[in-house]
C-alpha cells in the first residue's frame, strides 16, 4: 500500500485521488471540530466552500456554522470551535459548515473513491478504516491560506504512525509522508506546545480561541470516523 502526504490544498489535482482512499485534515480547526460534532450525535455534517452556499441551505432544520478570520460567521448558529458542539447544540441536526481551509480541502478530495476526515483527536480510528477500504491512501493536510500547516503535517505523521503499526505489510510513502513522520515521532509529548507555536496557534489564541488548541491536541480521544456519503459527512 502507497501513502501520500499532500502538504497543502494547492498541491491537491484532483485526479491524484483517483481511485484512492483521502483523509483530510486540519487540526485546527475544522476536522476537529466535525469529529467532535459527530461525537455529539450531530446527523452530519455538509461542508461547503462559501458562505452564501451555507446561508442558502439554512432550510429545513440545518444548522448552519463556520468561521472567517477565525471568527463566527455573523447570522450564522455555530462558529468552528469543538466546545461549541455539544449535544444540546447538535444532536440529531443536520450542519453546514464552512470554514477557511478545512471544508475547502475536502472538497478537493472529492474525486477520491473514499474520503475520510482525520484529526489529532480520532487518528488511530481513522487509520484503521483507511485499511479496511484496501485503496492507496493520500494525506491532504489543509493547510492555512495555502501554506503548509505545523499541525496538519504533525497529524500526517501521527496517521502514518498508526498505519504502520496496523498494517499487515509495509507501507511505501512520498518523501513529504517520511518527512512528516519524522516531525512526528520528534514531537514525543510536546504536542500541545506544538501547536501553540505554530502560525494559526497563534492566530487562535489572538483571536481568544486559545482553549481550542488543548482540545485538539488530544491524540486518540475518539473513535469518530467521518466519511463522505453523497454531500454529507458522517461516522462511519
Ligand atoms: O477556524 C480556524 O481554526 C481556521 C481559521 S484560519 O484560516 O486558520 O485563520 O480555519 P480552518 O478552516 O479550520 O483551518
Ligand atoms: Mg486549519
Amino acid at each position: 500500500m502507497h501513502i501520500e502526504v499532500i502538504s497543502n490544498v494547492n498541491e491537491a489535482q484532483s485526479e491524484r485521488f483517483t481511485h484512492r482512499t483521502a483523509i483530510v485534515i486540519d487540526v485546527l480547526r475544522a476536522t476537529s471540530t466535525i469529529v467532535a460534532a459527530l461525537e455529539a450525535g450531530a446527523a452530519g455534517i455538509v461542508p461547503v466552500e462559501t458562505v452564501l452556499e451555507a446561508r442558502a441551505l439554512q432550510t429545513g432544520g440545518n444548522l448552519i456554522a463556520g468561521e472567517r478570520f477565525c471568527r463566527k460567521i455573523p447570522g450564522f448558529d455555530l462558529g468552528n470551535s469543538p466546545e461549541e458542539f455539544t449535544a444540546d447544540n447538535v444532536l440529531g441536526r443536520r450542519i453546514v459548515l464552512t470554514t477557511t481551509n478545512g471544508t475547502r480541502a475536502i472538497h478537493k478530495a472529492m474525486r477520491a473513491d473514499h474520503v475520510l476526515v482525520g484529526s489529532l483527536n480520532n487518528a488511530a480510528a481513522c487509520a484503521r478504516t483507511a485499511l479496511e477500504l484496501r485503496r492507496d491512501i493520500v494525506l491532504l493536510c489543509a493547510g492555512s491560506h495555502d501554506e503548509f500547516a505545523l499541525e496538519d503535517g504533525l497529524c500526517a505523521g501521527l496517521l502514518i504512525s498508526e498505519l504502520q503499526q496496523l498494517s499487515p505489510s509495509p507501507l511505501e510513502m512520498n518523501d513529504i509522508g517520511s518527512a512528516m513522520l519524522g516531525l512526528y515521532k520528534s514531537a514525543g509529548t510536546a504536542i500541545h506546545e506544538m501547536l501553540q507555536s505554530s502560525t494559526t496557534g497563534k492566530r487562535l489564541n489572538k483571536n481568544g480561541s486559545g482553549r481550542d488548541i488543548e482540545r485538539c491536541s488530544q491524540v486518540n480521544i475518539s473513535g469518530i470516523v467521518p466519511r463522505m456519503q453523497g454531500d454529507m459527512l458522517v461516522q462511519s
